[in-house]
This record gives C-alpha cells, structure tokens and sequence, in this order.
C-alpha cells in the first residue's frame, strides 16, 4: 500500500522506535485500543479503528517532529524536548500535555569515583562527552560564567563538549572524557562503570506531547486520544480496594483510603456495617491494608484497574 497517500486526514502520533520507551508506549497504545499492525520494515503503521497514522522514530528525533508541526503528537523524554529546545531554539513549538509516569530518570554529571574530581567546577575546561550536547553546554556555560566573573577562571577557558550516541559511560575508562553527562535510573551502569554523579543537571519523565499549530478539526481526536492515555495510567497507577467495616469506624477508615476524589460508601444488610470501595495508589496498598486491619476493616479484597476514564 502507498501509505504516504493514505496520511491526509490522519493525526499523525510519533512513537519510540526502539529503547527504553519502546515497550511501555505499545502497552499504552494497547490499554487506548489504537490498533495497528506494523511492517517491522516501515516506520509508518496506519491505525485500524481510528483515523490516525503511528510514526515510529527515534525518541531524540520527536520533539522536532513534533515542533516543527511535522507530526501532531507524540511520546518522549522531557530531557529529549529539553535537548531539542536548546538545538532548535524559538522555532520548536511543543506542549507538553501528559506526563506518563515512566522512563523516569535524572541526567546527571559523572565522574570516575578513583578520580581527583568531585565538584562540577573542577571540570571546567576539561572534556565532557555527552549524547546531550545541548544541555551539557548550557549547564557548563553557567559553572564557567560564574567562575570567570569571580576571577577564578581565564576568560578565553571553555569546557569541552563531544558528543556520542551511546554508550556515553564507557568515555572516561576509554580516555576521551574527563566527566561525562547522562541518565541515571538505577544507577547500575554508572557504577559498573566505575563512576559517581557530583550534579543532577536536570530531572525526567516521559510525556505525551503536541504541536503547538495543530488544525481545528484533528483536536477532537487528539484530546479523546490524550483522554485514553490518561485513563491507563491512572489506571496503571492505582488498585481498587473493597472492604467491609463497622459504622462507627468509617470516619477513620476514611482518612487511610480518601480515594482519588472520594470513596463510594454503601450500605450492608447488616445495619451497623457499611462497604466502602476506594482507589488506592499501588505502592502504598499493603501499608493501606495493614492500616485498615488496624482500624476494624474486614473482607478486605484489592482488586486490578484495566482500564479507566476521568
Ligand atoms: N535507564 C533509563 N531509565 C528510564 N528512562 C530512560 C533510561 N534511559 C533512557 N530513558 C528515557 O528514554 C529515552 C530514550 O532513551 P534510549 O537510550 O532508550 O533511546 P535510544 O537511544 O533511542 O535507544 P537505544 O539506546 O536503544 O539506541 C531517554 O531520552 C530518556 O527519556
Ligand atoms: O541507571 P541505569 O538503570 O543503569 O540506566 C542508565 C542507562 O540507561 C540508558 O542507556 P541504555 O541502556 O538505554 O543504552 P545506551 O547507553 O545505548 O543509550 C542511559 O544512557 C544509561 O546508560
């Protein structure tokens, strides 16, 4: 099929093609019934059920896409809009319109740990390697414009910054880095790598975001798309926790499970008991159920959330 005749009317929906955000983005594709079958050959997949066309690309090249209004929205990093606003510059027109709650991490600034260097103002001058060129040279031309203002540094001192597409961890222990610039999660591959964090340059997550110059008539489908989206993940995120619990312990009760907006409270046949059913974050349900045993609950029952819509 000629799919680029088959794009005109079509929300066009940026998506990772590979790495860490791959596989959470089908899953959320999924959990929002976009159906598609792709060609693993084309990075263009035309939806099934609903008029939208999937573009799978590089996570790096997504908020240009995005921003230059070359696709209607997308998902990817906060660090990689960060990057491209600092490389585009004014003419990048993205909105951030969901955060997603995953591919969290922090980019950071890292040395070796056997090293001399353990403040970030030791390295201006020297050589840092990055796949983030942009952030890294406005982050060091701060530390360098501080340091030349106090005297400490000459003026014609500039740090220098090389970029490289992966594997940026391996720099120092290669010699073509002094510090390197990258993300962290668990911190396994920098330690293994023999290095520490000395700064957090900056903090993030993955977003669903927009073009900035969408036309009138995709947005209906953009926001019920975003509105999908949002269900999942609030449904990823909490439990439905159903219990049993005399009357007079249901002001307590209610302060451990306030819920999302507010439980739904029935009556038993049993006239001095009361159900109550409220959502609960996943990561706290075992304190919440410890807490509601405490509090004279019973029939305690947590239930999955499939799916969910505000
Ligand atoms: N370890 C991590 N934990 C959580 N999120 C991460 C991690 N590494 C990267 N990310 C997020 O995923 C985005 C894409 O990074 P990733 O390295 O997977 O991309 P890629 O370069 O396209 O893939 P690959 O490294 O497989 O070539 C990053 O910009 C960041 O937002
Ligand atoms: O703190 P951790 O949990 O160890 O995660 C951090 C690693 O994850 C990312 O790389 P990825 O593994 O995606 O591959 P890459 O180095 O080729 O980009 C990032 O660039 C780090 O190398």
């Amino acid at each position: 099929m000629d799919l680029v005749n088959h794009l005109e009317d079509r929300l066009l929906f940026a998506v990772p093609k590979k790495g860490r955000l791959y596989q959470t983005c089908l899953n959320i594709l999924k959990g929002a019934d976009i159906k598609f079958r792709r060609n693993p050959r084309l990075d263009i997949a035309l939806v099934q059920n609903l008029p939208i066309a999937l573009v799978f690309l590089p996570a790096a090249d997504i908020p240009q896409f995005v921003g230059l209004g070359r696709v209607h929205m997308g998902i990817t990093g906060q660090d990689q809009i960060a990057e491209a606003r600092l490389r585009v510059g004014e003419k990048l027109k993205v909105e951030e319109l969901l955060n997603l709650k995953f591919g969290s991490c922090k980019l950071q600034v890292q040395v070796p740990e056997k090293g001399s260097i353990t403040d970030v103002k030791q390295l201006v001058g020297k050589r840092i390697v990055t796949s983030f060129t942009h952030l890294a040279r406005d982050y060091f031309n701060n530390i360098e414009k501080e340091l030349k203002a106090e005297g400490k540094v000459a003026n014609d001192v500039e740090t220098d910054i090389t970029f490289v597409s992966g594997s940026v961890e391996a720099s120092c222990a290669l010699g073509i880095a002094d510090g390197i610039v990258d993300l962290v999660e668990s911190g396994e591959t920098m330690r293994a790598c023999g290095l520490m964090p000395i700064d957090t340059v900056m903090e993030t997550s993955a977003v669903v975001v927009r073009s900035a110059n969408i036309a009138p008539s995709l947005k209906p489908l953009l926001d019920r798309i975003v509105s999908r989206i949002s269900g999942f993940i609030v449904a990823q995120e909490f439990v439905l926790v159903n219990y049993n619990v005399p009357a007079e312990a249901l002001e307590e009760v209610i302060k451990i499970t306030p819920g999302k907006r507010t439980p739904t409270v029935s009556k038993l046949t049993d006239p001095g008991w009361l159900a109550v059913s409220s959502m609960v974050l996943k990561k706290d349900v075992a304190r919440v159920m410890d807490e509601l045993s405490q509090h004279k609950a019973s029939d305690i029952l947590v239930l999955e959330i499939s799916n969910s819509r505000a």
